[in-house]
């Protein structure tokens, strides 16, 4: 399975559907990951947050390793800064641990901050140090999760910005649709990482809407979701822990949902966020 390579406004490329890996049981993690290379994944994105950095480093590495033929930069490894790691000391060191836990994998691919939460100083002293970062090589991407369009305003006008971040990575289903804010950023050239694309398994076995497209192009509720994301531009990130799932959540070419399958999927009225809401922080 091959995963289309979509361009950021850095010019690096993405695999357009990357792996969640929020609450993988810890100690399958690396073992999870390594399984997901095997079937095709290019793109996992972590976080400090998640506790496993170390864990997902180690089985894209091992995948490596035993696999020659295929080359770090084939691969796309994102992780977030948490909310106490904001500031320029903060940001520093916590980029340094961040190195020394991905060992082999040796850059990040994607740095992001996670969210707006702990206010404009502290957003903007993390992006000096990210940009910093990237001039080091650490770091090839940076950008942000969370933010709504006052937040990336506030970068895109700060005299000090030199990259611009390249992706917003927020929620997006069609139970949280965000139409605004994610083509606000697709026309500032910041693509959307859709985060939760598959309401976290919630609406998965109780829609009737999905379980009518499912039967309609002999696929599952969640190769829908996938699809839907996809077909509206964004970068979904599904997150399963189950192997037997890994496959499916990548083969979603061989349908392709009508204008009309979107309109009757799309919760335009919905608003159902699943884990927080930070788009709207002072
Ligand atoms: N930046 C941010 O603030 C946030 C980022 N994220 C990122 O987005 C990722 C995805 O979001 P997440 O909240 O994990 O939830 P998802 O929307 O990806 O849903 C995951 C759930 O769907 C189930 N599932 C996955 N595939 C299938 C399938 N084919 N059929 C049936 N059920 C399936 C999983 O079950 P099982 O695992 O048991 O197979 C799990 O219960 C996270 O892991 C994280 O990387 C998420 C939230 C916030
Ligand atoms: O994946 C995530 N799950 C979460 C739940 C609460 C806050 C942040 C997150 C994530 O980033």
């Amino acid at each position: 399975m091959s995963l289309r390579l979509i361009k950021l406004n850095s010019g690096s490329l993405i695999p357009s559907i990357g792996l969640g890996t929020w609450d993988l049981p810890r100690h399958q993690t690396s073992d999870i990951v390594y399984e997901a290379c095997k079937v095709g994944y290019r793109h996992f994105d972590t976080a400090v947050l998640y506790g496993n950095e170390r864990e997902v480093s180690q089985g894209i590495v091992r995948f490596l390793s035993e696999n020659p033929q295929y080359k770090r930069e084939e691969f796309f490894y994102t992780t977030k800064l948490w909310n106490n790691q904001l500031g320029t000391n903060e940001t520093r060191r916590a980029i340094e641990e961040m190195i020394e836990k991905i060992g082999d994998l040796q850059y990040i691919d994607l740095l992001l901050i996670h969210s707006p939460l702990p206010g404009k100083q502290h957003r903007l002293q993390a992006y000096e140090q990210m940009q910093i970062a990237k001039d080091n090589g650490y770091v090839k991407n940076i950008g942000v999760s969370n933010y709504g369009k006052h937040h990336i305003e506030e970068l895109l006008t700060w005299p000090q910005l030199r990259f611009k971040p390249v992706v917003n990575q927020i929620e997006i289903s069609p139970w949280c649709m965000r139409t605004e804010l994610a083509t606000w950023c697709l026309s500032q050239g910041i693509h959307v990482e859709a985060y939760a694309p598959l309401t976290h398994g919630y609406k998965l076995t109780e829609d009737p809407t999905l379980a009518k497209y499912a039967k309609k192009y002999e696929v599952s509720p969640a190769q829908i979701l996938i699809k839907w994301s996809l077909q509206k531009g964004y970068i979904p990130l599904p997150k399963t822990k189950t192997l037997t799932r890994l496959p499916q959540n990548l083969d979603v070419n061989s349908f392709t949902l009508s204008d009309d399958d979107i309109k009757e999927i799309d919760r335009p009225d919905a608003y159902e966020p699943t884990d927080w809401e930070c788009t709207d922080a002072p």
